[in-house]
């Protein structure tokens, strides 16, 4: 079975278009100003409105104030909301209950320590979201972690693999952790925060959408 595909990210209306219409089953926006893949809350809203019902959004978060957050909250009105920075499963479990949509969190995956640390999300994060550890920024890194870890990993909860995912390996990543979603940011890019229709295109067809 095709795993589902989030391209994350986007931040015009033609690469939301083309994205859908190629077979993405999830888009991210990024509202976290100092990442070159940031949109304003107005362009997020209209951004999510083009997408509604054809593809679950997710906005990511990082380290958001309360204000900020139920600003976006309230402006964007995502399907999922994808924390991606050092947010509390206390902070989770308050927003949850606020709010009707999904909980992911984005954790970078160093080592098996980072496994047994993610149990703290159970029953509150609906999906837990592998990344490549942080750099100068949290994520949108182009940089894969070590996909062996995950190798023999009993899932407790929802997940997905994420981090320097690009069409030429994306089959493999697939193949080597049954990873039953896809993210890709700048493996779809022909610039940092400029998406690249052709290489969606390759991803999704190598992901086999
Ligand atoms: O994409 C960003 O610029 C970004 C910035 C800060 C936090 C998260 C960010 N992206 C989150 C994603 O879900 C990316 O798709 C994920 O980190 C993978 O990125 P990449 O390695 O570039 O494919």
């Amino acid at each position: 079975m095709s795993p589902f595909v989030k391209i994350c990210g986007l931040s015009t209306p033609e690469t939301i278009d083309a994205a859908i219409d190629l077979g993405a089953t999830h888009i991210g926006l990024v509202h976290y100003a100092p990442s070159p893949r940031h949109v304003d809350l107005k362009t997020a809203a209209a951004l999510r409105q083009r997408a509604a019902g054809r593809a679950k959004v997710a906005l990511l978060l990082v380290n958001a104030s309360q204000k900020e957050t139920s600003d976006a909250l309230a402006a964007i009105r995502p399907d999922i909301i994808q924390f991606h920075g050092t947010e509390t499963p206390e902070w989770l479990a308050t927003v949850k209950r606020l709010v009707p949509a999904e909980i992911w969190k984005a954790v970078g995956l160093k080592d098996a320590g980072t496994l047994d640390r993610i149990e703290q999300y159970r029953g509150i994060a609906d999906r837990i979201l592998f990344d490549a550890p942080a750099q100068a920024l949290p994520g949108g890194t182009g940089t894969r972690f070590d996909w062996s870890l995950l190798k023999n990993h009993r899932h407790s909860m929802d997940w997905g693999v994420a981090g320097g995912l690009t069409p030429d390996n994306v089959a493999q990543a697939i193949a080597e952790t049954g990873a039953p979603l896809v993210d890709v940011s700048s493996g779809v890019e022909s610039a940092p925060g400029v998406k690249d229709v052709d290489k969606i295109a390759a991803f999704l067809k190598a992901a086999g959408l």
